[in-house]
């Protein structure tokens, strides 16, 4: 059971915004056909109207193979009234929600439907995503290894044991990418500050973030001992890394107290 299954079945994309796209565009440039997708959401974006897949069409499918659940958690309530003929024990439901509890899409979808909750995030768009998933009782072994197979193809995929570990995953991974991305802002602005035109401070900033990334990922040393082996005793990264590694003010505490505040805040979005 994999794409083939889902290309057969058909896939529901309930909301296609950000993350739901990013997704989208990961399958489709993995083989799925555009014509197994439907999509629900009021505001379509130009770039989904130019992909060749079904929106807001009457034509939605009885018992699609997957329902994908990708609009904001403050827009559950209204948004979910539109599944619930779906709700039929066969169609699996993943929602990629921040926050929503798998017990909201059991009440909103009947008790019995199988729910894969799951926090990906958008680097699924280059296939280089990392997603976490857990299923309510009523998900089989085999629909997680199905939601498994297709969240796979926009990237890596790991199991969790618990929901309750859904609001820290969401604090570094799902949130996380924003993290990076601000990172290299920050180096870029510090590259400027210290006489570099924008444009190649930026270009010297991307490629660091995503060849420390790349290397942080193939090597077998860890990220610790790459950091090490950077750091020349008394040489130019000491002297920027007794900033950055400052106990009081430095990152630690504050990647520390940015993570707590994402996951505190999915701890909130779960009240809706
Ligand atoms: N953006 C990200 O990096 C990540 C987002 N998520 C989750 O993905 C979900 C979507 O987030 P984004 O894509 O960032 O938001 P977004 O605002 O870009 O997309 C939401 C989409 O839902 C549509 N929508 C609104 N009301 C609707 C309705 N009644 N029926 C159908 N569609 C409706 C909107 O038109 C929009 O296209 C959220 O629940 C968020 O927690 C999870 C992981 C990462
Ligand atoms: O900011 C948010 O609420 C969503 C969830 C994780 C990333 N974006």
């Amino acid at each position: 059971m994999d794409m083939d299954f889902v290309a057969e079945k058909g896939l529901v994309l309930l909301g296609c915004g950000k993350m739901g796209s990013a997704m989208l565009q990961g399958w489709l440039s993995d083989g799925l056909p555009p014509s197994s997708v439907w999509v629900i959401d009021p505001n379509p974006s130009d770039w989904l109207k130019n992909t060749g897949v079904q929106i807001n069409a009457d034509n939605l499918p009885a018992a699609p193979g997957i329902v994908l659940i990708a609009v904001k958690p403050q827009m559950m309530g209204e948004a979910l009234p539109s599944l619930k003929k779906m709700g039929n024990g066969v169609t699996l439901f993943i929602s990629v929600a921040a926050g929503t509890p798998i017990s909201a899409f059991e009440a909103a979808l009947g008790s019995e439907s199988p729910i894969i909750r799951a926090m990906p995030n958008t680097p699924a768009a280059v296939g280089r995503g990392i997603t976490s998933i857990i299923g309510n009782v009523h998900a089989s072994s085999a629909q997680l290894d199905l939601a498994e197979a297709l969240l796979r193809a926009v990237g890596q995929v790991v199991r969790l044991e618990s929901e309750d570990q859904m609001d820290a995953v969401t604090g570094v991974s799902g949130s996380g990418p924003a993290y990076v991305f601000h990172m290299i802002e920050c180096m870029a602005k510090a590259g400027e500050a210290e006489g570099l035109s924008p444009e190649l401070a930026m270009q010297l900033a991307q490629a660091t973030v995503a060849g420390a990334g790349a290397l942080a990922e193939a090597a077998e040393e860890t990220p610790s001992e790459l950091r090490v082996n950077v750091t020349s005793p008394n040489g130019t990264t000491q002297a920027g890394l007794e900033v950055l590694m400052d106990e009081e003010n430095g990152l630690p505490d504050l990647i520390r107290r940015t993570v707590g505040a994402a996951a505190n805040r999915s701890r909130e979005l779960r009240n809706g």
